[in-house]
């Protein structure tokens, strides 16, 4: 099986390394074209795979054909492939806001389409994706791309409906979570840490605290209160974020995210 990237940024370059980390799919197997060389050089040097300026070629060569390029690119591309590509061949979409109706309605034919919301993590075999599918992707054919993007972290099936969800939880979600940790190491400064150890402290807290979640089922609450000894310190810190609206502040944070997501799905103009 063939797999091909169009556009090499953030989040190919992350989707990429933690599928050739994972041996999913070998190096002589993946195409990635994207117009700047010096994108495509680094993973060329580190891992061997193949790689181009001429999305057309992407597009022909690959059995599934992910476009990793900004949604505001998607038309320009899918304009430039359109041709190119078979009904046989599967479409995977990673973009921000950008729906399988109009991706489908952009190449004009019925495509294979699978949508995919995956996050930065990928890179260290971490990520978390969303996907959905069209009427014309077989079973057997959304296997293949669920268990590509189970290769580098976990992957859930949903509905279309809530990619606005997972894009403010998870997609975006990253980088929430990194202010999270530098604000953590900042103050780990100003009590006396090291910047260095301060960031190590941090992080590993949350890695920590994620997979006691995920690995004990407890309830995150739960788990909060065990660490809140009566009277102790911790019980300070909850009462300060409670005082600054920490909960309401993330949860404003992810609607928002997932607000933007649907508006960036709105038809802006009348499409070719
Ligand atoms: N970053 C993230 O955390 C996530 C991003 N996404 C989605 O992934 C997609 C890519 O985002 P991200 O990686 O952050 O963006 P980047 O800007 O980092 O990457 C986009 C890449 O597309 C390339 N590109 C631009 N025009 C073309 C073209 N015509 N043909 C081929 N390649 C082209 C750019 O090349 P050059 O710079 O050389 O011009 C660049 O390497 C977006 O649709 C985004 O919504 C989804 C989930 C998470
Ligand atoms: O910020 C963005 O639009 C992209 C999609 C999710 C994460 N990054």
């Amino acid at each position: 099986m063939k797999l091909g990237f169009i556009g090499c940024g953030n989040m190919a370059q992350a989707m990429i390394t933690g599928i050739l980390k994972q041996n999913v799919v070998s190096p002589d197997k993946l195409i990635v074209s994207n117009p700047h060389e010096e994108k495509t050089a680094k993973l060329k040097e580190q891992f061997g795979i193949l790689t181009t300026t001429d999305n057309k070629k992407t597009a022909k060569e690959a059995e599934i054909v992910v476009l990793a390029v900004k949604p505001q690119v998607y038309p320009e591309v899918i304009k430039e492939i359109r041709d190119e590509v078979s009904t046989e061949q599967i479409i995977v979409t990673i973009a921000a806001g950008v729906s399988m109706a109009a991706t489908e309605r952009q190449f004009g034919k019925e495509m294979k389409i699978v949508r995919v919301m995956p996050n930065t993590p990928a890179l260290v075999g971490e990520g978390m994706s969303g996907l959905c599918c069209n009427e014309y992707v077989t079973e057997e054919e959304f296997d293949k791309v669920h268990h590509i993007f189970q290769s580098f972290g976990k992957a859930e099936k949903i509905t279309e409906n809530l990619m606005d969800a997972v894009v403010g939880v998870s997609g975006s979600g990253p980088a929430y979570v990194y202010m999270f940790i530098e604000a953590m190491a900042d103050a780990g400064v100003a009590q006396g840490l090291p910047r260095k150890q301060a960031y190590t402290f941090a992080a590993q807290t949350l890695l920590g605290s994620a997979k006691m979640v995920l690995e004990t089922g407890q309830h995150p609450g739960e788990l909060k209160d065990a660490v809140c000894s009566p009277a102790g310190t911790t019980i300070e810190a909850v009462n300060t974020l409670e005082k600054k609206g920490f909960r309401s502040a993330v949860i404003e944070a992810v609607n928002a995210a997932a607000k933007k997501n649907h508006e960036l799905g709105k038809p802006k103009k009348k499409e070719k």
